[in-house]
């Protein structure tokens, strides 16, 4: 990995993200292959130059407001429900600033997304799921990978809370789910995660720390920005940038857009692709008209239920995770569509980057994963610095409000079971009157929502790239990361977004 002046590169990777360090690494194994990795925000050449907080997984970045890795996005949970998206912007993008939970999409998932292309089916993909990872408990298996960069460890059920919460769980008839990249039927057990010994394997350390570190063919550039992708005659020719205070066009053989759901479909806009109504209101000149481009967005709702620790319970000892229960809402999707993921560490200890808050309430995050494309993002300047108009779309329809108030319900009634007695003083939040109310339920719910971060669907497969990422009606370009998902897995997307590297790296490499 060398930093000489950028030479035009076969292959111009814009973004380290999730996908994007994925795709690079996987591009420049093949030593013919000029690859050059734009990347926003900074990029440490070693482990030793990560600040220590953001490899730490018993710790969120993300959620801690002012971490200097993390963009924020103004954005509308809801009409009237402003919220700032965080996303990660440094080597690794958010899988840097993330939870570190790592689980797969569900076969479900790819039975949806393979009507644009065989690559994504589930036979398809799963030797791919294999390859990029190393499960560090059930090694090489027909479902599992041995040799991977990403290496896949499951939390700690010993820790007392986690304990409880997988006894109470178990003792409402939920079922045991000891593997939840394996597509059993949804349960409560530990949770997959990309941590070892306590710290977070982001896909820049997995992927592009190792020996893909040494390749003359592959060039990393950090506080790089790329603006917009110069296109001529339908082609895409190269990308203006900014790097070492200066502005430059570089060209490049094709461009690939990595730079994550919210920042790809803009920098699509600001080079003139996406609705042309909207693009020319804004004087950003219309290259091509492509609607698609930002008309859908789709995310997982959250929420925090809260409990108070009976007695003093230990920090975690490696990751802020203990279990999860899965489970499939009324008339919801077998695999399970509500997530109650457990947190060791306090909600204030999450913002403030603490592991330990003695004494405070323990949350449960409670999410609705139904894969549903309700949000939007447009482009409101041709200034690059302007950020983009998002909204969320969440808790519009019957189903969305009943979603969450299952989820809630469930949440509580872990909480309440005898066997979480050991460990809980009682429920916190909510309170018992709007669990009881269906109305106050709802009240509740909007006055404390958030978002799990999961945002897909902007570039959606379909409607606007073709199932190799490849942007319609034009050529040299394509999308690849979690902005081509039509909608958001029934799980966490950062192994989807890993995933989606390999795969488009696959098309690449094949020609296709
Ligand atoms: C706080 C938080 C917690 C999360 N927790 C989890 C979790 O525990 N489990 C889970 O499954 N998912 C989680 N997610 C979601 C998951 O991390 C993302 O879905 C995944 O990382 C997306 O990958 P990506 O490649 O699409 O984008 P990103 O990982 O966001 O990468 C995009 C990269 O592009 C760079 N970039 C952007 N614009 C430009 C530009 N103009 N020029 C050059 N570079 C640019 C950015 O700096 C960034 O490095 C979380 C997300 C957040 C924000």
């Amino acid at each position: 990995m060398s930093t000489p002046a950028p030479r035009r590169p076969d292959v111009l990777v814009v973004g380290a993200g999730g996908s994007g360090a994925v795709l690079a690494a996987r591009l420049s194994e093949d030593p013919g292959c000029e690859v050059l990795l734009a990347e926003a925000g900074p990029v440490p050449r070693a482990l030793s130059d990560f600040p220590g907080g953001l490899l730490d997984a018993r710790l969120v970045p993300g959620a801690q407001p002012g971490n200097a890795a993390v963009r924020t996005f103004p954005a509308l949970l809801a009409p009237g429900l402003p919220y700032a998206a965080a996303r990660g912007r440094f080597l690794g993008g958010s899988t840097t600033v993330n939870g570190g939970y790592f689980v797969r999409a569900r076969r479900e998932d790819f039975d949806r997304w393979s009507v644009h292309g065989d690559l994504w089916s589930y036979d398809r993909v799963l030797p791919l799921m294999r390859a990029l990872e190393t499960d560090l408990d059930f090694g090489a298996t027909a479902l599992h990978g041995g040799g991977g960069p990403v290496p896949v460890r499951r939390t700690d059920l010993s820790h007392p809370a986690a304990a409880a919460f997988h006894a109470a769980a178990r003792s409402l008839g939920h079922p045991d789910d000891p593997d939840k990249n394996a597509q059993a039927a949804p349960g409560a057990g530990p949770v997959p995660s990309n941590t070892v010994d306590g710290r977070r394997i982001n896909t820049g350390v997995a992927y592009l720390l190792g020996e893909a570190a040494r390749r003359p063919n592959l060039t990393v550039l950090g506080d790089c920005a790329v603006r917009s992708v110069e296109i001529r005659r339908g082609r895409a020719t190269g990308a203006v940038l900014d790097h070492g205070g200066r502005r430059t066009v570089l060209d490049a053989g094709e461009i690939v857009l990595c730079a994550g759901s919210l920042s790809s479909p803009h920098l699509l806009h600001l080079s003139g692709v996406g609705p042309a109504d909207d693009l020319a209101r804004h004087g950003i000149p219309v290259v091509h008209d492509l609607p698609a481009v930002g008309a859908a967005l789709s995310d997982h709702p959250q929420v925090t239920v809260e409990w108070a620790p009976r007695r003093p319970l230990p920090p975690p000892s490696g990751n802020w995770l203990g279990g999860a229960l899965h489970l499939p809402s009324t008339g919801g999707a077998a695999a399970g569509d509500l997530e109650i993921l457990q947190s060791l560490v306090p909600i204030m200890g999450l913002v403030g980057g603490e592991a330990a808050a003695p004494g405070a309430p323990l949350p449960l995050l409670v999410s609705a994963l139904a894969p549903r494309a309700s949000g939007t993002l447009r482009t409101v300047s041709a200034d690059p610095d302007v950020p983009p108009r998002i909204t969320y779309g969440y808790l519009e329809t019957g189903a969305d409000r009943r979603g969450m108030r299952e989820a809630v319900r469930a949440a509580a009634a872990v909480v309440t079971a005898d066997a979480f007695g050991e460990v809980s003083g009682g429920l916190t939040d909510p309170p018992p009157g709007p669990l009881d109310d269906d109305g106050l339920l709802d009240a509740w719910i909007l006055a404390r929502l958030g978002t799990s971060q999961h945002t897909c669907g902007t570039v959606p497969m379909g409607a606007a790239v073709d199932g190799h990422g490849r942007v319609h009606g034009l050529t040299g370009l394509r999308v690849a990361d979690t902005s081509v998902l039509p909608d958001a897995p029934l799980r966490g997307p950062a192994a989807t977004a890993v995933l989606i590297g390999e795969v488009i790296a696959g098309a690449v490499r094949a020609g296709g």
